[in-house]
């Protein structure tokens, strides 16, 4: 088994830095299916791109690399305690390497492991069979997606779609809702898994362990082939679009298991995850640990740059320049300079960029900062950084989900001076009215864009926390060209958000007479 670390090190380095050839199809079909001069065509170029770049970089695609889960089947008598050891291995070395965000964080305390070694980190499930190989597969799926799955328990009313009873059709609903509910938060055009029956803990499992299959494959269950199918033809009818910009395409594919219940309980659990949708396995050769084969189509055999070259979305951006604003500012920002905008423009920002998420929100209302923030603005994101003997390198910095800060955001940035907060699926009512009290602006960047966003960070000037917060949540100041990113809240009280949010709830209803009797 002396090659087994060596191999498993390989899968998580393609896992996180090359989306698998399957993945990149139904991007691609979405870059297609969608008008290009739009904000999700844009989003969907900026995506293209960041695929190319992380492969070309073998870099993170996205900067959060998520929760590791293996599923590892091995020949009978095979030593799976050898193997736990070597996979920790892998992920302690892929971690040190910047192929691997430290994602280990202690819950009570907050402290991160550093190394995403830690208990409940990473996940790996072992499997005996009969065959002469291990067949090993890892999923790296990230925070904000995970925060969207969601878990019905049968029968039940559900929000705007009504009854949803014992039967394919109550599953129906669910699926609808789910998708519904996670708007554009978990980087949307997403994929579900979907777990019918088993209990609370199970139908998790069960929806997680869908994301294993192919995004072509066909269900062998006919009834469940049908719901699938149906799930594809009619989510994007929803009109979330990618990022929850709106848009033609919100879902990239279905997958639905099942399994036995408890006559008492009938649940219908959703794994949702993100367009970065990273899976990769390998099979092994069982005596040496050698990899034999790629379980997943490689993403290198199928190149995203087809129409989609770098630089394509400020192309497109000036194509269409009659209908949008564009901005370019000097951070620190003044209020008028932000009073200016509205939902739609686009702002390309240089200068001085603060990071700042969940763990500095929650410090900055009870204590100061420790730098000036008036004017600043505040990037919700937790980096890959990586250092050497010249410092702090950002490796991956594509923004974080911005709802989690709405309980903080407007009373900081009133309390700082703070102009402007950049992240991903927009804030709620709160915040707005602090945008047009105060004189602020929300900035949405592309979710999962990392590599993207990366290149913009020319230096890293300074660091807060680093110690207290660890890597991802540390407040890093970092010097910015031409970071560009959409104005989706303004301070007239305009929010896309909600605007999306509300005509997709109008349209969940179309959804409501039964389809399966
Ligand atoms: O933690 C992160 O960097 C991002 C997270 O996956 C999110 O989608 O909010
Ligand atoms: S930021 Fe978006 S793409 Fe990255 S893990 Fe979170 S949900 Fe996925």
């Amino acid at each position: 088994m002396q090659h087994f670390e060596d191999s498993v090190y390989k899968l998580i380095v393609e896992t996180s830095t090359n989306l698998p050839a399957d993945v990149r199809v139904a991007i691609k079909a979405a870059q297609e299916a969608e008008d290009r001069a739009t904000r999700a065509g844009l989003s969907l170029s900026t995506i293209a791109t960041n695929i190319e770049m992380a492969e070309c970089n073998v870099s993170p695609i996205c900067q959060d690399t998520g929760m590791p889960t293996f599923v590892v089947h091995t020949p009978v008598g095979a030593n799976q305690i050898v193997m736990k050891a070597a996979i920790r291995n892998a992920i302690a070395r892929a971690t040190k390497d910047g192929k691997l965000r430290t994602n280990s964080v202690d819950s009570l305390t907050g402290s991160n492991t550093g190394d995403n070694l830690g208990p409940g980190t990473p996940v790996i499930h072992f499997e005996q069979w009969e065959k002469e190989d291990v067949d090993v597969r890892l999923i790296l799926k990230g925070g904000g997606c995970e925060n969207k799955n969601i878990q019905y328990s049968l029968p039940m009313e559900i929000e705007g779609l009504g009854k949803a009873g014992r039967d394919l059709d109550g599953i129906r609903k669910c699926i609808m809702h789910a998708i519904y509910q996670a708007q554009g938060q978990g980087c949307s055009a997403g994929f579900i898994g979907v777990g019918i029956g088993g209990d609370r803990t199970t139908g998790y499992e069960l929806a997680k362990q869908q994301l294993f299959r192919r995004v072509d494959d066909t269900n062998t269950n006919e009834d469940l082939r049908k719901l699938e199918e149906y799930v594809m033809d009619n989510a994007n009818k929803l009109g979330i679009g990618t990022m929850g910009f709106g848009g033609a395409v919100t879902l990239l594919g279905c997958k639905v298991g099942v399994a036995n219940r408890l006559p008492a309980s009938f649940f219908v659990s959703v794994a949702y995850n993100c367009w970065a949708f990273r899976r990769q396995g390998v099979l092994l050769d069982a005596a040496t640990g050698e990899l034999k084969e790629w379980i997943y189509p490689q993403g290198s055999e199928l190149p995203m740059n087809a129409g989609s070259e770098a630089g394509e979305v400020e192309e497109v951006a000036a194509t269409d320049a009659s209908e949008r604003r564009e901005f370019r500012m000097t951070m620190p920002l003044t209020e008028e300079q932000v009073r200016e905008l509205r939902v739609g423009d686009i702002v390309i920002l240089d200068g001085e960029m603060h990071t700042g998420r969940d763990a500095l929100h929650s410090y900055l209302i009870d204590n100061d900062s420790p730098i000036d923030l008036n004017g600043g603005v505040i990037y919700h994101c937790g980096p890959v950084m990586l250092k050497d003997d010249n410092g702090w390198h950002v490796k991956a910095a594509g923004p974080t989900t911005s709802i989690r800060e709405e309980p903080y955001q407007g009373d900081v940035m009133k309390k700082f001076g703070i102009r402007a907060v950049i992240g991903k699926g927009g804030m709620g009512a709160k915040t707005l009215k602090a945008l047009q009290e105060h004189g602020g602006v929300y900035l949405n960047a592309i979710g999962g864009a990392a590599q993207y966003y990366a290149e913009c960070f020319k230096k890293v000037n300074d660091v807060h926390f680093l110690k207290e917060f660890g890597i991802p949540e540390a407040m890093w100041h970092l010097q910015t060209e031409g970071f560009a990113a959409i104005v989706t809240m303004d301070s007239h009280g305009n929010s896309l958000h909600a605007e999306v949010e509300q005509s997709s709830r109008e349209k969940l209803e179309q959804f409501k007479a039964p389809v399966f009797k």
